[in-house]
Parts: structure tokens; sequence; C-alpha cells
């Protein structure tokens, strides 16, 4: 909780901030400033608080994770983006805060490639939102 409102942490990873020119064909035209502004709209209308990280950075995304252990983050949304198909360690990190997070794509991963239908966070997510 922060400042008496749920608290939710959106992390988006690796490429995200290329969103809305990067592979519009499969990612959209929207840019994560959109996506953050329609974000923090939401969290308003529901009166919570909302606070965004974008990081190419494996550690960063790490790091912020701990941090939110004790900064009242109550909820993690996740789009680990490349690190998704690869990363023990932001898996260990979000076990190891113990705060309940969702896992997001912006693209359906399973109707892509086979190698994207594995994902380190799905079997720990209480949701994973895809498409
Ligand atoms: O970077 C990304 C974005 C993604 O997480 C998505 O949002 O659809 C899917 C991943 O496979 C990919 O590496």
């Amino acid at each position: 909780m922060l400042n008496g409102k749920k608290s939710v942490l959106v992390i988006n990873g690796p490429n995200l901030n290329l969103l809305g020119t990067r592979e519009p064909q499969i990612y959209g035209h929207e840019t994560l400033a959109d996506v953050e502004a329609s974000g923090k709209k939401q969290a308003e209308s529901l009166n919570a608080a909302i606070d965004f990280m974008q990081s190419n950075w494996e550690g960063a995304i790490i790091d912020r994770i701990h941090a939110a252990r004790t900064d009242g983050t109550d909820g993690i949304v996740i789009n680990p983006g490349g690190f998704t198909h690869t990363s023990v360690a932001i898996r260990d990190a979000l076990l190891g805060v113990e705060i309940p997070f969702v896992e997001l794509h912006v693209s359906n991963v399973h109707s892509r490639e086979p190698w994207r239908h594995h994902s380190y966070f799905s079997d720990k997510a209480k949701a994973i939102i895809v498409g």
C-alpha cells in the first residue's frame, strides 16, 4: 500500500522502449508512453497507485523488483520481453520478494516461434495476458 492506495508496479523488459516502431506488424503502433498513459488512467479510475519502469538490463530489472519489497508495492505486472524465455534470475527475484505478479505479452507468444512458447514465469504468475 502507498498512501492508503493499492500500489502496482509495471515492469517492461528489453526492447519494449521501441514499442510503436519495433516490428509494428507484431507489436502494433502504440508507444510505451501511450501504454503507460492508459495504465495511469486506469489506475486513477481504480484509486490505485502505479509506477512504471523499463530497462534493457536484466540486473536493473532485478534491482527494481528487490526495491518493490519495501516500497509498498502490492502487485507487479511484468512483460519480461526476451528475458521471458531465458531468465531464471528474474524469476528468482519475483519469487524472492513474494509479491504476486501478472505476466503480460503484447503479442500472442503461443502463435509464434516454438521457442517463445516456453516462459520462466507462467507457472508462478497469478494471471497471464497475451496478444
Ligand atoms: O520482446 C518480446 C516481447 C514479448 O514479450 C511480447 O510482449 O509479446 C514477446 C517476447 O517473445 C519478445 O522477446
